[in-house]
């Protein structure tokens, strides 16, 4: 760009020679910025510096914005395939202006602004004068920078363009940033900055609030579920906790928004269409100005919690649950919670899905979640690969005498191959057959059988799948499923208060209590801890659970320190049943590598309570 003769080298001359511009020469944001600039004392000739975060502060820094960070890459990396050119680079910011992650090209690195633009500099205002990543801070607006727009000369020769990431609740969560080498103004890529950064934040309030009601709307149906739509979420008292900003501009025209209850901004009142929102279904809503919204509810933990409380547990045996199918289960281990997200999806396009895990972790009960995501009509039929003789696959798989066999009760449904890796070389033969052409001989009548088959299977040695035929094994495989043993599960404390609420609605722990159950090893996992509240409870028919209650029922020490040498804190010290519970608490953290918050989940109690037993050890 030709400084002296347009309209912005006119005023950048004057800015450099006089510190003053003319109003009107620039655009808006520009001018606004290069006040502020002045106002900071900044020097348009001045060199830029090398403002970079030490390593402790930066490291400080990247673990406040985790989160951030962990959204943020994937969307860095398909913004860096979309404006994919050359002489360009994609940074993340915080809301400081720390640059905490980039992406470039490797023409863009060998510049002077890439040397400059790396993870920990700062890009503030206050310390770099105009730039597009400092105006999007100070004014919680999208920014584009071009060139000399730049309040220091040594940034004339870069571009940038950036949005700004918020947290639902108003706030700056970060900022996301392209800058090039070319001074044309590129309005396809702030459209694509933008929409990576509405990404960004819808994940950043989804995963932020897990616990809380989440739900999804838009004036239009099929927008649902794209970057477009606005997410919204509840409180437990059903008031408005964090909205994104699409969500914000459907509702624009309510003098609030945060705080307020969803009964003032709907018409319809929550309670009344709540059942509907937990069973997935996608509801039309009128907002109380008369603009109509559809409306659905992001499954998560609270939806399910959700589901819980109004559903009615179901408990005649064989009646799978059809509709939520977390209705009775509980998977509050985040990772496993992850891993089964895929789940349904898979049992819906009818894949066969492999189960894996110990004995105990709820291979069985996982398969008949699968069974009821399939959403087909047949049956679910168990074939136990331990229970079937040499001999017997004919008689107990193909049918005798009038007796339909196994695959032919399947039909229709899925067959549940339990422990798969113990069934009889001849009948892995004979079943890779039936799956390859769907149909089997009748072994008396020799009859056609066509048979319509779903199959999952599970085993609890995981190694042995490799010594399964190949012609079976490449179709059990589709989707592959590892249950975690319930000693590494974050959710033991949920679980176990389940098991004791099946016996006893009302029925409560100890934190004591719990601390006692997470320190165990459990080889038996769900069927172990299920067998070992259950006697528990019979045993203490009223009142909450004791840490005392599990001694006797379980094998060792009452507090078994692992390695880590974990003993008590010096507050616990000499009080012994205070020492126990502080040596389980401090077992579990070492168990979990020391990460607190898991160890919190899994012992039901707060990270405060667990920094307590942790800060001084008793000598
Ligand atoms: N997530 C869960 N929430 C509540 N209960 C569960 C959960 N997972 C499993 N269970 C219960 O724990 C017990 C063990 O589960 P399951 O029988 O599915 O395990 P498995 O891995 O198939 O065991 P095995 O290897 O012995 O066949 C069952 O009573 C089951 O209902």
């Amino acid at each position: 760009m030709d400084l002296q003769t347009s309209a912005l080298g006119r005023a950048r001359q004057m800015l450099e020679t006089q510190g003053r511009f003319p109003g009107g020469a620039l655009p808006g944001d520009i001018t606004e910025s290069w006040l502020r600039s002045l106002s900071h004392g900044l020097d348009p000739l001045a060199r830029s510096q090398r403002l970079i975060l030490s390593e402790v502060e930066f490291n400080a820094t990247r673990q406040t914005h985790a989160d951030l960070i962990r959204f943020a890459r994937p969307e860095l990396e398909l913004l860096y395939d979309q404006i994919a050119g050359s002489n360009f680079m994609i940074a993340l910011g915080s809301p400081d202006g720390v640059v905490l992650d980039t992406l470039h090209d490797t023409q863009f690195a060998e510049t002077e602004a890439g040397a400059q633009v790396i993870p920990g500099s700062v890009w503030s205002e206050n310390l770099r004068g105009t730039n597009a990543m400092g105006v999007c801070i100070a004014t919680g607006r999208p920014a584009q920078v071009y060139g000399g727009e730049h309040f220091l000369r040594a940034h004339g020769d870069v571009s940038c363009i950036s949005a700004p990431i918020f947290d639902g609740a108003g706030r700056l969560a970060g900022v996301l940033d392209a800058s090039s080498m070319s001074a044309v103004r590129q309005q396809h890529t702030a459209a694509l900055v933008q929409m990576a950064a509405s990404s960004i934040e819808n994940s950043l309030i989804r995963s932020g609030h897990d616990r809380r009601i989440v739900l999804q709307f838009h004036p239009r149906p099929e927008y649902l579920g794209t970057l477009s739509m606005g997410v919204l979420v509840l409180d437990e008292d059903l008031t408005l906790h964090a909205i994104n900003r699409r969500g914000e501009m459907f509702l624009t025209g309510f003098p609030r928004l945060l705080g307020e209850s969803f009964d003032r901004i709907f018409e319809q009142p929550f309670a009344a269409i709540q059942q509907r929102l937990v069973e997935g279904e996608t509801l039309r809503v009128r907002d109380r100005i008369g603009s109509a919204v559809s409306l659905r509810c992001v499954a998560n933990r609270a939806s399910f919690a959700l589901a819980r409380r109004l559903i009615p547990v179901v408990t005649e045996p064989g009646t799978a649950p059809a509709r939520n199918l977390f209705r009775d289960v509980v998977i509050d281990d985040p990772a496993l919670w992850q891993r089964l997200q895929a789940l349904p999806d898979a049992a819906k396009r009818g894949a066969a899905i492999a189960i894996t895990g110990e004995t105990g972790t709820g291979k069985a009960l996982i398969a008949r979640l699968a069974h009821a995501a399939s959403e087909r009509s047949g049956p679910l039929v168990t074939l136990d690969g331990r229970m079937l003789a040499e001999g017997d696959f004919a008689r107990v798989c193909l049918g005798s005498g009038t007796e339909p066999g196994l695959l032919q009760q399947a039909a229709g449904g899925t067959l549940f191959l339990d422990e798969v890796t113990d069934l009889p070389v001849v009948a892995q033969a004979a079943l890779a057959g039936v799956l390859d052409i769907g149909e089997y001989r009748h072994p008396e009548t020799g009859a056609v059988v066509r048979t319509d088959l779903r199959v999952v299977c599970a085993t609890s040695a995981p190694a042995a799948l490799s010594d399964l035929l190949p012609a079976l094994r490449y179709r059990l495989e589709g989707f592959r499923l590892d249950l975690p043993p319930l000693r590494l599960r974050s959710d033991l404390a949920a679980l176990a208060q389940r098991f004791a609420r099946s016996v006893r609605p009302d029925a409560r722990m100890t934190e004591a209590a719990l601390a006692r159950l997470a320190a165990h090893d459990w080889p038996g996992n769900l069927h172990e801890l299920r067998a070992i509240v259950l006697q528990a409870m019979l045993m203490r028919p009223e009142g909450a659970l004791e840490a005392q209650d599990f001694d006797a029922l379980l094998p060792g020490a009452p507090a078994r320190p692992v390695s880590s040498g974990a003993t008590c804190c010096a507050q616990c010290a000499g009080v012994p049943w205070k020492a126990d519970q502080c040596q389980n608490i401090r077992t579990v953290v070492a168990r979990h590598e020391g990460n607190v918050s898991r160890a919190a989940r899994v012992l039901g109690m707060s990270r405060t309570t667990i920094y307590k037993h942790l800060k001084d050890q008793a000598s």
